[in-house]
């Protein structure tokens, strides 16, 4: 079974997280944001209890997205220029919040370590049983990334909202690639362009002791 004709493809928003990855191992900012906003607009049709998440997520890629478009759009074409230009100016608070609390390296970071919980979570949907609950694979994924980074009445409504999640199959009907034997491949296809970010980003991060940023 096909897509339908013009909707809106999980397949494409992956792409994003492909095409992002210059031949030099760079990470382009532009298509790496639009694959965020376009998991953002499947996590805003998955109910209103995610909206909690949503919102966080879209107001950190704004304030990408502002510097991508602003005065020094230059400076943001990808990740490893970012870096460098917020280190040497000075631009990265590294204590504490205070000058800087909204730099780019801070702000993807939050987007980093989310990434993380995208990738186990896709990982644990294609290799699941089919009758595997899409809540634990979700509640699992999250416990073994994202949660370590977040407050317990943060945590604790994180996994109220996965309860709401629908079956493996429904979900994977959700992502509009076909049958759940289409939406299995396409992850098995999107997966390594993930990995690859994240694995780019991370090393990047390591390198500038970027990782524990306030
Ligand atoms: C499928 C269900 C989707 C579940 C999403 C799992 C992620 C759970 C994240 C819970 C975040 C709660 C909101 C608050 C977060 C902030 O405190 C916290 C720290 O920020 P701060 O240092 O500025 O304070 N922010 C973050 O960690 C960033 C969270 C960004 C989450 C982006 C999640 C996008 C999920 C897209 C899912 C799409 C699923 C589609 C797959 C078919």
């Amino acid at each position: 079974m096909a897509a339908a004709p013009g909707a809106f493809s999980l397949r494409e928003v992956l792409a994003g997280f492909q095409e992002c990855v210059t031949e030099q191992r760079e990470v382009l900012l532009g298509p790496y944001l639009c694959g965020w906003r376009g998991l953002v607009r499947f996590l805003n049709g998955l109910g209103a209890i995610f909206s909690f998440i949503s919102k966080d997520a879209v107001a950190k890629i704004q304030i990408m997205e502002n510097y991508c478009g602003g005065e020094r759009r230059e400076e943001y074409r990808t990740l490893q220029a970012m870096v460098r230009y917020e280190l040497s100016g000075g631009l990265v608070d590294l204590q504490r919040r205070s000058a800087h609390p909204d730099s780019g390296c801070r702000t993807v970071l939050r987007l980093h370590r989310a990434l993380r919980w995208l990738q186990l979570f896709l990982e644990g949907l294609r290799t699941a049983r089919q009758d595997a609950s899409t809540s634990a694979i979700c509640t699992d994924s999250y416990n073994a990334s994202l949660a370590a980074y977040h407050p317990w009445v943060v945590r604790k409504a994180a996994v109220v909202a996965f309860c709401t999640l629908p079956s493996r199959d429904a979900f994977l009907e959700v992502m509009n690639v076909g049958g759940p034997e289409e939406a299995v491949e396409m992850l098995g296809d999107a997966l390594p362009h993930i990995r690859n970010v994240y694995g780019i980003t991370q090393e990047l991060y390591e390198q500038h002791h970027l990782l524990d940023l306030p």
